[in-house]
């Protein structure tokens, strides 16, 4: 195969400032995870204690951990091949191409929960994964390292047409970090979209039964505040695993690159943060009266409400705009053809899903209590991250629509919380 080196023209435009910014966060987002994990099992449960609370070097490593994480690894995988379900296209590419992909994750989902089930029965130790959870975050870290330099070596040996828009620009450390090929894959089985939804996101959900079970073995029954985090969480997993095939469309699958930041946040980021509030719970029980438990739920409600219904209005608008359900929205035309959206939930602010998505993060946080800053690291993480995802949102959507999205930014002038931002 010839190399692409020569044959690419570099793309100048960086992101989290550039190639200094990749390579700090290349190191702090790893030490961020553990010091976060480190803190939460504590028992001051305080981030801002200095010096921290950290566990011991021998901690760090268990080879258990290196056992289980490879056969998690392995059996999403085999779940991905198994012939179940359809299999869909991708959008069409920049050679005109469309890629196939299985639709299968709810399958896997499904699988996932009857294997957990059948070791609960059979009174097999899942609780012992809480004292593994540091062990099982350093070997996930080295999974996400050796993917990434594994794709970052193999996309130089892909043809320019294959390479993602931004991660291109010549700086070893910044492309490595952003990811230099679009849709890295070996044979037919797609390294990005595997990552995006499989072992991080169903990690998650059993992460957070395992706390579920070591609090039953610490205190006999699960808390009220326990039980709705993994529900709230689950019906999160179990909607975008059910919905899967939307996910081709997000920004991650159809303009970034495949490197550290989504081998990373897929793998060690989503597993191992976006379960903290449970792990917190082990150790910082909190008692929920009955109406602020019932004041959660409804918020976790419309939270998700919003996020379904947007989502779902945009998907449908998109796959057949004549559709019942959306064909008496108003819109404004675009010179790609394309329409865009003035009325019903996106007439509402730019990014009603955002919104949604942000109401669901403080409701998984708030049954946590709110003695300690901790639980709501989900919460704060992810405002940055809507921002800065609405930011690029809204330069690809400009450079795509011109006039038009203007016209429509002059007609809904919020992007996620209506008068505020
Ligand atoms: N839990 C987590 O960690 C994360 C969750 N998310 C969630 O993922 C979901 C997907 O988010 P994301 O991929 O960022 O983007 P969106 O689903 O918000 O899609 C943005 C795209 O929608 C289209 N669009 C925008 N405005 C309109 C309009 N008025 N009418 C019609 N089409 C419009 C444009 O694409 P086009 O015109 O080309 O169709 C635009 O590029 C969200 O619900 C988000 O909250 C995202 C990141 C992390
Ligand atoms: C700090 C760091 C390394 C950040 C990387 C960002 C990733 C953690 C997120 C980028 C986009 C994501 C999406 C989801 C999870 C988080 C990441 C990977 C998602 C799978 C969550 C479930 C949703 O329903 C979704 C499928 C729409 C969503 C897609 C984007």
């Amino acid at each position: 195969m010839k190399s692409n080196k020569h044959t690419t023209p570099h793309t100048t435009e960086t992101e989290f400032g550039g190639a200094i910014g990749a390579a700090c966060l290349i190191v702090l987002l790893p030490l961020t995870v553990l010091f976060l994990m480190s803190v939460c099992v504590s028992e001051e449960g305080a981030v801002f204690r200095w010096p921290p609370t950290l566990p011991p070097h021998s901690d760090f490593y268990d080879p258990r951990a290196v056992f289980i994480i490879t056969g998690w690894i392995s059996t999403h995988i085999l779940l991905y091949l198994l012939p179940v379900g359809k299999v869909s296209e991708g959008l069409i590419l920049r050679d005109g191409s469309r890629l196939k992909y299985p639709i299968n994750g709810f399958h896997a989902l499904c699988v996932t929960a009857v294997l957990v089930c059948v070791c609960v029965c059979l009174g097999v130790p899942l609780a012992v994964l809480y004292e593994l959870m540091v062990p099982l975050a350093v070997c996930a870290v080295g999974v996400a390292f050796l993917l990434s330099l594994y794709l970052y070596t193999c996309s130089f040996w892909t043809p320019a047409h294959a390479l993602a828009p931004g991660g291109n620009t010549g700086h070893a450390v910044y492309d490595f970090f952003i990811g230099r090929e679009l849709n890295p894959r070996i044979g037919s089985f797609d390294l990005k979209y595997f990552c995006e939804l499989r072992p991080g996101l169903i990690g998650w959900v059993v992460l957070n039964a395992v706390m579920l079970l070591k609090e039953v073995e610490l205190r006999g029954s699960p808390s009220v505040s326990m039980l709705l985090v993994n529900v709230f969480q689950l019906l999160y997993v179990t909607d975008a695993l059910w919905n899967e095939e939307a996910v081709l469309s997000t920004m991650d699958i159809v303009h970034d690159g495949f490197g550290f930041m989504l081998a990373f946040g897929d793998l060690v980021w989503v597993p191992f943060t976006y379960s903290l509030q449970a792990a917190f719970l082990v150790s910082h029980p909190h008692q929920l009266t009955p109406f602020s438990a019932l004041a959660i739920i409804m918020l976790n409600g419309i939270g998700y409400y919003t996020f379904r219904k947007s989502n779902s209005q945009k998907n449908q608008f998109r796959r057949d705009p004549t559709h019942s359900s959306v064909r008496h929205l108003e819109t404004i035309p675009t010179a790609t053809g394309k329409r865009l959206l003035v009325s019903g939930w996106w007439g509402f602010v730019r990014h009603p899903n955002y919104l949604g998505d942000l109401l669901m993060a403080l409701a998984w946080s708030l049954p946590c209590g709110i003695s300690h800053i901790l639980p709501y690291f989900y919460v704060l993480y992810f405002s940055v991250l809507l921002v800065h995802r609405e930011a690029r949102d809204e330069r690809q959507c400009r450079a795509k629509y011109g006039a038009s999205w203007d016209a429509y930014c002059r007609r809904v002038p919020y992007r996620i919380i209506p008068y505020i931002y």
